[in-house]
């Protein structure tokens, strides 16, 4: 028997997470657009956009996903449900900022500058399912996590964002942090990708989004080639969705040149407090 998913019952994703659980298909006749489009806020516009995104065509129904169309949709509607902040910080002058940027553009080297040189900017710490490498310190440099204890907090919503990068490992951005430096009036600056970014757009719209260029593209290649870390084949690839990825600075709110490191980190700075 069908029936509708109706607000008042269990959420969308309570449906799909026990329909996971039983091995059941419910609703299965539910189009895709209509489930997102019930959620509060969200126009036929925003509702296009994210099937986009999800890459579900406006016509599919539940029972007719796939496997990764079936996982994208589960995990957007888990983060969308997780707690959500009000529109506006909860302290005035506390600011979730992201550096985002093609691969060897500096972000790294920009944010680590800003760690040592401006102790009051509060850097985000990432978890990763990526191997330390020699020197990184679990807890400072990243969170290394296991992919199972990466699922269960992304299964828990305790992700503000969370991505897989360069087709390798996933990284994410734990939400609690950050929600209690804006509460205590703190900013934040998240060091993250492309993808990260437009995540963090979603969630918190009042995020102001920074983009790092390259003062060249052959620059750019210098910086990769140089910093050494990739395989001839791996920096190609790099390259080649570096290409894609420069053409999304349209979508941030301030760009920064990196021709030089301390003048980029206090630009970046001072697109967080002004
Ligand atoms: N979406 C997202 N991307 C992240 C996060 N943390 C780091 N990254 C990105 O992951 C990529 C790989 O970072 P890293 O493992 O330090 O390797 P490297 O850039 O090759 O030195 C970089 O582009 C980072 O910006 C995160 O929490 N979320
Ligand atoms: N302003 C700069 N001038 C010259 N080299 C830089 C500059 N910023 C970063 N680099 C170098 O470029 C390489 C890539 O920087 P990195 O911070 O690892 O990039 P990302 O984190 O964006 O992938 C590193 O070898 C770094 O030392």
């Amino acid at each position: 028997m069908k029936r509708q998913v109706s607000s008042g019952e269990r959420s969308a994703s309570e449906v799909l997470s026990s329909a996971a659980r039983d091995g059941v298909q419910p609703e299965a006749t539910l189009r895709v657009s209509e489930l997102i489009g019930a959620i509060p806020w969200l126009g036929p516009t925003r509702t296009a956009k994210i099937m986009q995104e999800l890459r579900i065509s406006p016509s599919k129904r539940l029972g007719g996903l796939g496997v990764h169309q079936y996982q994208r949709l589960h995990e957007f509607l888990v983060r969308r449900q997780a707690p959500r902040r009000p529109a506006e910080p909860e302290t005035p002058g506390s600011r979730l900022v992201v550096l985002a940027g093609p691969t060897a553009v500096g972000k790294g080297t920009v944010a680590g500058y800003i760690r040592e040189h401006y102790p009051d900017v509060q850097l985000s710490v990432s978890a990763t399912t990526r191997p330390p490498r020699p020197g990184e310190i679990d807890g400072v440099t990243y969170f290394f996590l296991t992919d199972e204890q990466f699922d269960r907090m992304v299964e828990a919503g305790q992700f503000l964002e969370w991505a897989t990068v360069h087709n390798a490992y996933r990284y994410g951005t734990p939400r609690a942090p950050i929600e209690n430096a804006l509460a205590t009036g703190r900013s934040v600056l998240l060091e993250i990708d492309i993808q990260g970014a437009r995540q963090v757009r979603q969630a918190f719209p009042e995020a102001r989004l920074v983009f790092l260029l390259p003062p060249t593209w052959d620059e750019l290649v210098r910086r990769l080639v140089g910093r050494g870390t990739e395989g001839p084949e791996e920096q190609a690839r790099r390259l080649e969705t570096a290409k894609v990825e420069l053409a999304a600075q349209e979508e941030f709110d301030a760009t920064v040149v990196n021709t030089d490191v301390p003048e980029a980190a206090r630009e970046v700075v001072d697109l967080m407090t002004a």
